[in-house]
């Protein structure tokens, strides 16, 4: 698996401390709210499971799976829903929890999908974002930060479902995204 790697663009550590300052930031920012964390499925498990442990405020979670990559580098542009959230949205203030904002389609796709199940408030986090690729509006108010265009995996970020469980994030060599 290492030996595909071209290379490192986020390391463990630096990971660790966009995560831990975007904890802070949410734990500030609802501190006297009612705080429902929303992970997506698959590619957000790894940021979920750090990010709810650098939130200090009680938090409630579900998850969604959803999907629209398939095996390959591009956007289907149809959000397939794997699997719904369990809880009833009405009285919570939603923080969708994600890996990556690319060309916006997904999260557009979720956030009028849970906007019209009524929660009192809903936000966007990303770990990781792409501005200069995105094709619908969203806005993400807490991010880890801004990248450059190009595929990356790790840290929950696959390749044809290869590579979630690399803990730093980085890119591969050509002839491997070559292959599917
Ligand atoms: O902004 P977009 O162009 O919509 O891309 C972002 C989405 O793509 C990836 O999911 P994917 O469909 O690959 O499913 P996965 O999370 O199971 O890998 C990623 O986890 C985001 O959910
Ligand atoms: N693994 C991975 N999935 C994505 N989905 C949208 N953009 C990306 C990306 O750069 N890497
Ligand atoms: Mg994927």
């Amino acid at each position: 698996m290492l030996n595909d790697i071209k290379e490192v663009l986020y390391s463990e550590a630096y990971i660790d401390s966009m995560v831990k300052r975007v904890g802070a930031e949410i734990s500030h920012d609802y501190a006297d709210k009612n705080l429902l964390l929303v992970s997506v499925l698959k590619g957000s498990v790894v940021f979920m499971a750090d990010l709810m442990r650098a939130i200090t405020i009680p938090a409630r979670i579900d998850f969604m799976c959803v999907s629209s990559y398939g095996s390959g580098t591009k956007t289907s542009g149809v959000v397939k829903i794997i699997k719904d959230l369990d809880i009833n949205l009405k009285g919570y203030d939603i923080v969708i929890v994600e890996d990556i904002l690319d060309s916006g389609k997904t999260l557009h796709y979720l956030v009028n999908l849970l906007k019209s199940r009524e929660p009192n408030s809903i936000e966007i986090c990303t770990l990781f974002d792409k501005p200069e690729r995105r094709e619908v509006e969203v806005y993400a108010k807490y991010k880890g930060c801004d990248i450059p265009d190009a595929f990356i995996v790790g840290y929950g970020l696959d390749f044809d479902e290869k590579y979630r469980n690399l803990p730093f994030v980085g890119v591969l060599k050509p002839e491997v995204y070559g292959e599917v």
